[in-house]
């Protein structure tokens, strides 16, 4: 089995640039509005698993003795450093691996999405970008994060590059979100069509990335340990950005470094569960059915070491450094939010509710009833690593300011055929319940963005809100729960108060899937 290390501890501040568009519409909170602050805790958040950070924290190299140091294990350089990479971050990520390898790195493929290089240069981002002459080819495909003819190219290069190493050779393989349409190499006679429909319906069906990847897994020659095999007998490091929660290596973009563990019966349970099995192409029979007597058993990663160097926990931790440094007694809930959005938005309009009372005198206390569903909520979300109680025991002592940060991935039942995404709809929900409660002597506001910097097919990485949001929406003739039943989150930010609400941060060059703040300061 592949050694497994986990995040690692100390993080690097990333340079503060503004975020939010917009003025201070909130009171001041030590002189700095609420809305401003929020700005540079998600700055912070995304700031920690940005790529050159991410990297510099991850590898070293000592230039006299040639030495890469990961973790603590050190490879000897000497010519015989390759790099292979596949995901929405990997550019970025590739970019500050050659800067800090330099000569070391004798040859390198990408697989990247389509139209990422113009997108970076557009946005300025040089660090984001190879160099002119750089080593590493770049192959962009997969647009619509789906696995297309382009990607295969990258993928059978990448196969082609792993293939030709010896025992000699370090092959460095970069992974981040979005890595699994980027590396399609579907094992004969499954063609890429096939797996690109399969992939498509069980998404539409609701599979979650566990099933979806574990189907991707058992049909593709290179994930679920197909690359680490590749590569054998050559050393193999997988440097891991992940953006699924609880960060699963044997997941996150299919895990081609990591063995996998599934046999052909927990397939035909997931293809059964979506109606899946019945219709399912020859070739996909056929490619199971031969999996039973041909796994990627785990003893083909022994040469494998598999580290995350960068979590939505990770950036929780750098925002909460930054809030504390703000004046707020800052905790992280959960960096595995998951559920609907609705509950989720109910979760965080109980969580300010009884957190708000809690803040502020006797007398305004949120009711024991509220206190009690909040608990209930929590229970029915079934999050593994949630901290509520000691984030209501540091808000009953704080006296002050408090920041609760969470991450996660709430789901969204689309029903409407309306503009936005999961982080904009979760703003608004979570606006329209604040507006419930008559408010209390302290200030909210709760703000929901993607780290990627987009969320769902629109420009805006997320939104925030206040309490006021609704009847100030509705004086301008904004209905907020008719926008939310047509899933038009971003149409209603964008109109209401000329769009100060929506984060724009453009595309950030990482993922870790989405952050949540909630800031709540007494008057
Ligand atoms: N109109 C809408 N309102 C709310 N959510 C939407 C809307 N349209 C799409 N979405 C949601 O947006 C998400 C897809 O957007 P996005 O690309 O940001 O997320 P993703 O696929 O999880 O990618 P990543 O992991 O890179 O963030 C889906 O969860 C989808 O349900
Ligand atoms: O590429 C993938 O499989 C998803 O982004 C999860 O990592």
């Amino acid at each position: 089995m592949a050694a497994v290390l986990q995040v690692l501890p100390c993080v690097a501040r990333a340079p503060l640039r503004p975020l939010l568009s917009g003025g201070p519409v909130v009171r001041q909170a030590s002189g700095m509005a609420l809305a401003e602050q929020a700005q540079q805790l998600f700055e912070s958040t995304v700031g920690a698993v940005l790529p050159g950070p991410m990297l510099h924290r991850a590898l070293s190299l000592d230039p006299s003795g040639g030495l890469l140091k990961v973790r603590d294990r050190s490879f000897q350089l000497r010519q015989n450093l390759h790099l292979v990479g596949f995901g929405k971050a990997v550019l970025g990520m590739a970019a500050a691996a050659e800067e800090l390898l330099g000569q070391h790195l004798v040859q390198g493929v990408i697989s990247v999405p389509k139209g990422i290089r113009a997108a970076m240069e557009r946005a300025g981002k040089q660090e984001m970008l190879l160099k002119p002459h750089s080593r590493v080819q770049v192959f962009e495909g997969a647009e619509d994060n789906l696995p297309d003819r382009d990607a295969l190219r990258a993928a059978l290069a990448i196969r082609q590059l792993a293939e030709g190493l010896t025992a000699d050779d370090l092959l460095l393989v970069l992974i981040s979100g979005g890595g699994s349409a980027l590396l399609p190499a579907p094992i004969p006679p499954v063609t890429l069509e096939e797996k690109q429909t399969l992939t498509k319906l069980l998404a539409a069906r609701g599979a979650n990335i566990q099933e979806l990847n574990t189907i991707r897994k058992a049909l593709s020659q290179l994930k679920g340990g197909g690359l680490a095999q590749a590569a054998y007998p050559a050393q193999v490091v997988s440097l891991i950005l992940s953006d699924v929660v609880g960060d699963p290596v044997e997941v996150i973009a299919s895990g081609p470094t990591v063995a996998s563990v599934h046999n052909v019966q927990d397939c035909l349970h997931i293809l059964n569960r979506y109606g899946l099995r019945a219709a399912l192409p020859r070739s996909v029979k056929t490619v199971l059915a031969r999996a039973d007597s041909d796994p990627h058993g785990p003893h083909t990663c022994g040469h494998v070491l598999n580290v995350i160097i960068g979590s939505n926990a990770l950036a929780l931790a750098e925002a909460q450094r930054r809030a504390e440094a703000l004046g707020y007694r800052a905790v992280v809930l959960s960096a595995a939010i998951r559920g609907g959005v609705k509950s989720v938005a109910r979760f965080y309009g109980l969580l300010a509710q009884v957190a708000g009372a809690h803040l502020t005198p006797p007398g305004t206390a949120a009711s024991m009833e509220q206190e009690e569903q909040l608990h209930e909520l929590a229970a029915e979300l079934q999050l593994p690593d949630l901290r509520l109680k000691e984030a209501l025991e540091t808000v009953v002592g704080a006296g002050g300011p408090v920041c609760l940060l969470a991450g996660g991935e709430p789901t969204v039942q689309l029903q409407g055929s309306g503009k936005g995404g999961r982080n904009q709809e979760l703003a608004l929900r979570v606006g329209a319940e604040l507006g419930r409660w008559p408010p209390g002597p302290v200030d909210v506001l709760f703000l929901s963005g993607g780290t990627d910097g987009q969320d769902g097919p629109t420009e805006a990485a997320g939104a925030w809100v206040v309490p006021e949001l609704a009847s100030q929406a509705a004086t301008e003739g904004l209905d907020v729960a008719s926008f939310l039943s047509r899933n038009d989150s971003h149409t209603f930010f964008r109109c209401f108060r000329g769009g100060v609400h929506l984060l724009h941060t453009g595309l950030t060059g990482t993922n870790v899937m989405d952050a949540h703040l909630l800031l709540l300061r007494p008057r």
